[in-house]
C-alpha cells in the first residue's frame, strides 16, 4: 500500500552521509572519541589521521616529532587527509593541528562536512593533563603551553562552517548525539531522525 514502510524501506532511510564528516578541534577535544562513537551510531568507517600515520609509520606520533620534526609530521598527515577524502565517506578525526594548514582548510572545506569541537581550556587540560602522548605539550610549562595554542588557533578553528560547543558533564556518546544532530541540520546526514 502506498506510503506503507517495509521493513527493506526503513533500511534505505537509515541515515547517510552526503560527504565525509571531518571533526576539527583542540588537542583533548574528543575527536578521536567522538568520531569513533558517531561512526558506530551511523554504521560508517571511522579514520583518525594520527592512527593513520602510526600505522603506516610503525612510530608513536610523539616518535614522529622527535626523529622527524613536526613539519615531516605535518607533511604526512596533509598526505594522509588527502587520501581519506578520495575514499568512500566516512567519519574522519583530524590531529588538533590539520586545520592550522590552509591547504588542509581548503581541501577539507571543498570536500568534506567540517566540524569545530570546540572546548573550553580547563577541560582541554582536564583530558591531556595527564597523558603523555602529545609532544607540542611537553614543554616545562605544559597547561601554559596549551593556554597559548588555544589562543592561537581558536580564530582558525572557528573559520569550521560548523561547531558543537562540548561540555565538561556530555558523555562521548551524547556529545557524540549533538554533533549528529548538527550535521543533520546543516544537510551533511540524510535521514537521520532522533
Ligand atoms: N565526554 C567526552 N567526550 C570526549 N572525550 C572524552 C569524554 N570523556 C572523556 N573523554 C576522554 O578525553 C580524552 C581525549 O579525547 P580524544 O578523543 O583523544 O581527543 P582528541 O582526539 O580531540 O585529542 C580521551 O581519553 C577520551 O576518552
Ligand atoms: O594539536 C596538535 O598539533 C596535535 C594534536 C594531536 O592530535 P589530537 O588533537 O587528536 O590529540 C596530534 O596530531 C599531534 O600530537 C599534534
Ligand atoms: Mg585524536
Amino acid at each position: 500500500m502506498m506510503g506503507e514502510t517495509t521493513p527493506q524501506s526503513r533500511e534505505d532511510e537509515a541515515p547517510r552521509l552526503a560527504r565525509t564528516i571531518v571533526l576539527v578541534g583542540m588537542m583533548g577535544a574528543g575527536k578521536t572519541a567522538v568520531g569513533r562513537a558517531l561512526a558506530t551510531r551511523l554504521g560508517v568507517e571511522m579514520r583518525d589521521s594520527d592512527a593513520e600515520i602510526v600505522a603506516s609509520s610503525q612510530l608513536s606520533i610523539a616518535e614522529i616529532f622527535e626523529r622527524y620534526g613536526e613539519p615531516f609530521f605535518r607533511e604526512k598527515e596533509s598526505a594522509v587527509i588527502a587520501r581519506l577524502l578520495e575514499g568512500e565517506p566516512c567519519i574522519l578525526s583530524t590531529g588538533g593541528g590539520a586545520w592550522m594548514s590552509e591547504g588542509n582548510r581548503a581541501l577539507l572545506t571543498e570536500r568534506a562536512a567540517v566540524l569545530w569541537l570546540k572546548a573550553d581550556l580547563e577541560l582541554l587540560w582536564s583530558r591531556v593533563r595527564h597523558k603523555t602522548t602529545r609532544p607540542l605539550l611537553r614543554t616545562s610549562a605544559p597547561k601554559k603551553t596549551l593556554t597559548e595554542l588555544l589562543a592561537a588557533r581558536e580564530p582558525v578553528y572557528a573559520l569550521a562552517p560548523l561547531s558543537v560547543h562540548v561540555q565538561a558533564d556530555w558523555s562521548i556518546e551524547e556529545t557524540a548525539e549533538r554533533v549528529l544532530a548538527v550535521l543533520a541540520e546543516a544537510g551533511a546526514v540524510e535521514g537521520y531522525a532522533r
